[in-house]
């Protein structure tokens, strides 16, 4: 088949983690005979520097011309001036809105060979495979923001708003995601204390009754659901959540799969255009030493192959390269044991390529 494709490296060790999942896409091209056409954009503060925009016109238009998208990260201390006009995560945000990408599905599982590494309970880690649907265009991220001076100091607000569309339309996506799997859905919120989260349980616990009564059903507090999800995380299969309960989650969540390095999540609209990035930041931290785990990325990569190009054996080729890659022992410092020998960024990338070309 012939694609084209949207690369948006980004900041810090986006460029990093964006260049092996470009290698592992040339790879499965190569294997599997298809052409993919790599067109590259500018977003958040490389984006700044360049144009004085974190979101540029032409990134847009590029992500609307093309078949998917594969992101990086953005943002890094370079751009953390409180007084700016702008920010890197405006260029994120910005294109999440542009697109229409509301549903954001953030898959959890654990390879085997890394439950050795994690500080939790191996019985508890076994079998984990979890899916949590993030909502990504809507609540406080994007509400009206306020910061002014009154006759007390100063103030600030950030709105939380969800309005019944925008509920529906992505607890139907996590509903017919249940279905295809152990059938039970998850909703987090905060109803014992946010009007939105009572307009979301309301709406959720309709739309069940009425589309998915076949589902298993069950709704969380939020502060619950962070401590459940370290307790028994095998109990869950599909959660359903609000944009910013969604963020904070997964980053716990990465820890069941053993680092933020793990976990890939797909940014899907209506039709078949979706956007696909690794959980974690720019990590500035790690940034060109060649210490990133560009796994994350890698399995988005196959996000990409198998919700926006509907190629399925691709994706399963991906993920089985991964999970080899894992056994033979080639990781990066996050996710390696005490003694083991610490594989750099290039090279798991490597690995992964040659494991697809065979
Ligand atoms: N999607 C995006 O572009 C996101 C951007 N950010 C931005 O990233 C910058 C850094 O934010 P942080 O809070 O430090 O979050 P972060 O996710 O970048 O890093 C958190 C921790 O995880 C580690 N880490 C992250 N990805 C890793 C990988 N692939 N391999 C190994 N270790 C990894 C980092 O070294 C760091 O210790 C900020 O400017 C923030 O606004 C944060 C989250 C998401
Ligand atoms: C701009 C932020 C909302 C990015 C982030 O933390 C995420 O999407 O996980
Ligand atoms: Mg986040």
């Amino acid at each position: 088949m012939q694609a084209v494709i949207a690369v948006l490296p980004g900041d810090g060790i986006g460029p990093e983690v964006v260049a092996e999942g470009v290698k592992v896409l040339q790879a499965v091209a190569a294997r599997f005979g298809h052409t993919f056409t790599l067109r590259e954009g500018l977003i958040g503060g490389c984006a700044i520097d360049a144009t004085g925009e974190p979101l540029p016109a032409e990134t847009v238009a590029l992500c609307r011309a093309s078949d998917a998208i594969l992101l990086g990260a953005v943002g890094g201390p370079k751009w953390d001036d409180p007084q700016a006009r702008v920010r890197p995560e405006q260029g994120l945000l910005g294109i999440r809105k542009a697109l229409g990408l509301f549903a954001n599905l953030r898959p959890v599982t654990v390879h085997p060979r890394l439950i050795g590494a994690s500080p939790l309970r191996p019985e508890r880690l076994q079998g984990v495979d979890l899916i949590v649907v993030r909502e990504l265009t809507g609540g406080i991220y994007f509400g009206e923001k306020r910061r002014e001076r009154g006759p007390d100091g100063e103030w600030a607000s950030d709105l939380c708003l969800y309005t019944e569309a925008e509920v529906v339309r992505v607890v139907r996506v996590a509903g017919q995601l249940a279905r295809r799997r152990r059938g039970k859905l998850t909703l987090v919120d905060k109803a014992n204390v946010l009007e939105t989260s009572r307009l979301w349980r309301s709406i959720t616990t309709r739309l069940v009754r009425e589309e998915f009564a076949d589902l298993e059903f069950e709704t969380m507090l939020v502060d619950a659901c962070a401590m459940h999800l370290i307790r028994r995380p095998t109990d869950f299969d599909v959660i359903v959540t609000e944009n910013m309960f969604g963020d904070i989650l997964t980053d716990e969540a990465s820890m069941l799969a053993g680092s933020m390095g793990m976990l890939p999540s797909a940014s899907l609209a209506e039709g078949r255009l979706g956007l696909y990035e690794p959980i974690h930041g720019s990590a500035p931290d790690i940034a060109g030493q060649g210490k990133a785990n560009p796994l994350a990325t890698i399995l988005s990569v196959a996000m990409l192959l198998r919700h926006s190009l509907d190629l399925p054996e691709e994706a399963a080729c991906v993920e089985a390269a991964v999970a080899t890659v894992i056994d033979r022992g080639i990781v990066t410092a996050d996710i390696a044991t005490p003694g083991q020998v610490i594989a750099t960024t290039t090279a798991v990338g490597d690995a992964v390529a040659a494991v697809i070309a065979g």
